[in-house]
């Protein structure tokens, strides 16, 4: 499979500062990527250099088999950009912000309605196609702006942060249209996120912290890197539970609200034998496999959820694109 972007010890520094710092990156064409990574890990920044809004420091990108720096307008004719701030003019109607979007790339006016038409009917807005923006709600609102950032037919689509301030629901159906999208198109799909709900429906995810990719996998392979599960027992006496584990099977246990926490590589063998061989009633036990938080925090150090506010966005660094 070819990828739709490479960027091999690509490099961006503010002043003196490195917000990149020698990132590689290879993203399957046709897949849906998830870049992940804490606050001011250097994702934007990233973004900015694959789409061409800033020139890359040292090192080299590669989007749809051009070079973003050498040849940076075969770059733009080919990606689409969905910022994370609403970029929608309120006083058009949907129809009149894609045509003006349309005009943006260049298309002559038969593909322009064309284009609109289809990426209208693509998100299910054909309906509301006469009805100023002013009126629609956030979650059509986002489907506008992605079939706004899909009317150059792009083959690589970037989106900063897609779903951030939707409900569960309307994440979902925003979701529902990019998988679509994805399908019959064939388009890949590059977007940061802090959801990691969404990045388990990628088909690969890659951490970033400090300026570099700290992994990249699909999300069962980067959980079976942390190669543990987490046991959580409660019994009728956890502090002795805690001893009896350390004695007998030679595991630390860490006391948590809901019990004692275990890591362990094989949870399904070990909770039987713990049951009869601890001495002490169990009460209650669970066994989850790792999450992606779990791997987040094993790379960066860091909970997701610690890193959600804030931070530079692409909107502040892409006016010149729009
Ligand atoms: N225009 C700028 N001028 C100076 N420093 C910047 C600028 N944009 C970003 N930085 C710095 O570069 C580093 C990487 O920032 P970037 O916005 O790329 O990270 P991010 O991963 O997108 O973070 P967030 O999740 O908060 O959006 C940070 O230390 C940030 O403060």
């Amino acid at each position: 499979m070819t990828d739709a972007i490479r960027a091999e010890a690509l490099y961006a520094y503010y002043g003196t500062t490195p917000a990149v710092n020698g990132l590689d990156l290879a993203v399957p064409a046709g897949s849906t990527f998830g870049f992940l990574g804490p606050n001011g890990a250097g994702k934007t920044t990233t973004i900015s250099m694959l789409t061409t809004l800033l020139r890359p420091t040292a090192g080299r990108a590669e989007v749809a088999g051009f070079d973003v720096a050498e040849r940076p307008a075969e770059v733009r004719r080919r990606i689409g950009i969905v910022f994370q701030e609403s970029t929608l003019d309120l006083e058009l109607t949907a129809a009149e912000n894609l045509r003006f979007q349309a005009d943006l790339c260049g298309l002559p006016r038969q593909r322009a309605r064309a284009a609109i038409a289809a990426m209208l009917d693509l998100m299910e807005l054909s309906q509301r196609s006469r009805v100023p923006v002013r009126q629609f709600s956030t979650g059509l609102r986002r489907r506008l702006e992605i079939a706004r950032g899909l009317i150059g037919s792009p083959r690589v689509l970037f989106l900063d942060e897609p779903t951030t301030g939707l409900d569960a629901q309307t994440r979902a159906a925003v979701w529902d249209h990019l998988d679509r999208l994805r399908r019959e198109q064939g388009i890949t799909l590059f977007f940061t996120t802090h959801q990691l709900e969404e990045a388990e429906h990628c088909d690969q995810v890659a951490i970033v912290d400090r300026g570099r990719v700290v992994t990249q996998g699909t999300p069962a392979e980067l959980k079976s890197v942390i190669g543990s599960d987490l046991v959580v027992l409660r019994t009728e006496d956890d502090a002795r539970a805690a001893d009896a584990l350390a004695e007998r099977f030679g595991l630390a246990a860490e006391p948590t609200p809901d019990g004692l926490l275990l890591r362990v590589s094989d949870g399904a063998t070990l909770v039987p034998r713990l049951c009869t061989g601890l001495g002490l009633t169990v009460r209650a036990v669970s066994i989850a496999p790792p999450s992606l938080d779990d791997v987040f925090l094993h790379h960066t150090g860091a909970a997701i959820r610690e890193s959600q506010a804030g931070g530079h966005t692409l909107d502040t660094i892409g006016e010149g694109l729009r």
